[in-house]
């Protein structure tokens, strides 16, 4: 069976938003929870809706708002994604990554992803940015990997290899710019770990995940990372920690999508510092 939209479709939603735009960027960012004052670096902006692409799924989690945002950033040419979508939010995990091949049609090359993730790694604290230096797909390893189905060659191979999914230019740019801005000390570098969502995890999850070698857990990223590369993109990609996981029973805390947000807004400026300073000597 055949599942995900298919390649001409894809085009054409590529060439309708063309036509809704004088910019032709090359690079794509993809904003996670709390994280949507990304967009407000953006100048000259074209601004359109989720709602108006036709058979663009829409964004239902707070904190995301359901926005492209084409213009300028630092004067070069991006597109923003303000909202992404969630596997939990009931899509397939195909539908979820409609919007990245569709930024490919765009004439997207690099995508740039950031999210809002827990802690596992107890050396880090709520407020740190990790450049994601590799991933653990669960859903994927378990089955529901987002390129199970069939595939056209025309969008990538059967068999993606993953050994190389993140960029290291990129990140040694990141943390050059880091140092640059004063940031080196909350910049980390590790694992993230996709789990379905969207319950936050139990202490005996954390404790399990952390033993699978992930330093932040979230509920998004990895298929978008996969899709891109499947499509030939370079891809870059920065959590930040909104929380941190329980791993003991004693001083267990329970997380909310609020913390989430508020520790995306207090940790905004420097994130929108460090992202379109890396467009910039991108
Ligand atoms: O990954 P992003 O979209 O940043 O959002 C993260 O924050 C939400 C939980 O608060 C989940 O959706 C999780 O994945
Ligand atoms: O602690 C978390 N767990 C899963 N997803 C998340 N997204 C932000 N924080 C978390």
């Amino acid at each position: 069976m055949c599942e995900g939209p298919s390649f001409e479709h894809v085009q054409s939603i590529g060439e309708l938003l063309l036509g809704k735009t004088k910019h032709r960027p090359t690079i794509g960012i993809i904003c996670g929870s709390g994280l949507g004052g990304l967009a407000d670096m953006v100048e000259d902006a074209n601004v359109v809706l989720y709602s108006e692409i036709p058979s663009f799924p829409i964004s239902t989690v707070p904190g995301h708002m359901g926005k492209l945002v084409f213009g300028t950033m630092k004067g070069k040419q991006v597109v923003l994604m303000r909202g992404r979508l969630h596997y939990y939010e009931g899509y397939p995990m195909w539908k979820t990554t409609i919007p990245v091949r569709v930024l490919k049609a765009c004439g997207i090359s690099t995508l740039i992803l950031t999210n809002a993730a827990g802690g596992l790694n107890s050396d880090y604290s709520v407020g740190d940015i990790m450049i994601i230096k590799d991933h653990i797909d669960l859903p994927g390893i378990s089955g529901e990997c987002v390129l199970r189905g069939g595939n056209d060659e025309r969008f990538g191979p059967r068999f993606l290899a993953t050994v190389d999914t993140y960029d290291k230019e990129l990140a040694t740019l990141t943390k050059s710019i880091a140092g640059k801005l004063g940031l080196s000390d909350i910049m980390r570098e590790g694992t993230y770990i996709m789990i379905g969502g969207p319950t936050f995890e139990t202490v005996a999850e954390s404790r399990l995940l952390r033993n699978f070698g992930a330093d932040a857990v979230g509920m998004s990223t990895v298929p978008e990372a996969i899709v891109a590369r499947h499509m030939g993109m370079k891809v870059f990609g920065l959590s930040l920690i909104t929380d941190m996981c329980s791993l003991q029973y004693d001083v267990a805390s329970a997380t909310t999508h609020e913390q989430v947000l508020a520790a995306g807004r207090k940790r905004a400026k420097d994130l929108q510092e460090l992202v379109s300073n890396l467009v910039q000597n991108m």
